[in-house]
């Protein structure tokens, strides 16, 4: 099957989201522990998109180390990992802070579409949608699990209910304004993210939108960067991305066993998915952000040699 299938992808997560926005409209709030399965599964969705991180740096790595890549990129991840998890052990709301701010950046530049000028603010108005919006619209219960995550860290949320959220409003507004061919598609995929985060509590909408839109995203841009993009190169990536995938759900396992005698079950499953999240996120970006200088040195380093060439036929 070709991708052509896969690229519907949007239309697809969009209605879905639709669908449960209007769900969670008109149907009562659903208990805490569906809400806490409703995260477990959503993250487990997302965890392959994260360890698809293992192919590109392969590809960065290899050149340089040959058959020994991986030593490098593993000690590079779990060393910086364990780095979050030492700075959330000793500043925990900085540390919530930090990664809340890299959250918005890293969802919103993933959603939003390469506006040009506008990139930065259509960023924002993307990313705030996934932490701002809860934050105002259930900001009692947004405070409440922060302060799970960082003693103290639930006047986060006010902040975030508060001057943030005016000016992430006024960024919506600019960047639906400021569109000269108004983009139909990502406007009203933005709008729905917050119709969704709206409706339903933080942490399910919170599920929704990583295991339906984001993760699927950026596992299916990844397959169309991997060469042939098909359907069979998206189960390879897949494949290739589980024993990461594997490991990183059987760690968050084992924490559950360790913690959950000395304390609530909805406080270690909380705690264990978004400091584990932020423990992964670092790394994860890092390598991005790695993987563009590599590509971008690389293509300048392409187009020199072109230019070069075509200076020598003059
Ligand atoms: C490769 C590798 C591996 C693996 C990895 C992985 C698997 C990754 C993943 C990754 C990932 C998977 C990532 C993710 C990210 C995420 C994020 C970034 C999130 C965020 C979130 C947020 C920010 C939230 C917020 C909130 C809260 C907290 C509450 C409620 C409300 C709200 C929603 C606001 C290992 C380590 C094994 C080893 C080495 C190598």
């Amino acid at each position: 099957m070709a991708i052509r299938a896969c690229d519907r992808h949007r239309a697809v997560a969009v209605t879905l989201l639709v669908a449960a926005a209007l769900a969670g409209a008109v149907l009562p709030t659903p208990s805490v522990t569906v809400q806490l399965w409703a995260l477990v599964v959503g993250v487990a969705v997302g965890l392959p998109h994260g360890a698809l991180d293992q192919p590109a740096a392969r590809a960065v790595l290899q050149g340089r180390f040959g058959q020994w890549w991986p030593a490098p990129f593993i000690g590079f991840y779990l060393g910086l990992a364990a780095l979050v998890l030492l700075v959330w052990s000793v500043v925990p709301v900085i540390a919530l802070a930090l990664f809340l701010s890299l959250s918005v950046a890293h969802f919103g530049l993933g959603d939003a579409e390469p506006d040009g000028a506008l990139r930065p603010m259509a960023a924002f108005a993307h990313g705030g949608a996934v932490v701002i919006a809860p934050a105002t619209f259930y900001q009692k219960e947004v405070a409440s699990i922060f302060e799970v995550l960082a003693s103290g860290g639930g006047e986060l949320a006010a902040f975030l209910a508060g001057p943030i959220a005016v000016m992430w409003i006024g960024s919506i507004a600019a960047l639906l304004m400021a569109r000269r061919t108004p983009d139909w598609a990502s406007s009203i995929e933005l709008l729905t993210v917050v119709a969704v985060f709206a409706a339903l509590p933080p942490l399910m909408a919170f599920a929704l939108y990583f295991g339906v839109l984001h993760a699927p995203r950026a596992t299916l841009a990844e397959t169309a960067s991997a060469g042939e993009a098909t359907c069979a190169t998206l189960g390879r990536l897949l494949r290739t991305a589980a024993p990461a995938s594997l490991a990183a759900a059987a760690a968050g396992g084992v924490a559950f066993m360790l913690l959950r005698d000395g304390m609530s079950t909805s406080v270690a499953v909380t705690s264990i998915i978004f400091i584990g999240l932020a423990a992964l996120t670092v790394p994860h970006i890092a390598l991005g952000v790695a993987l563009r200088w590599t590509e971008s040195r690389r293509s300048s380093h392409y187009r020199s040699l072109l230019t070069g060439a075509a200076a020598a036929r003059r």
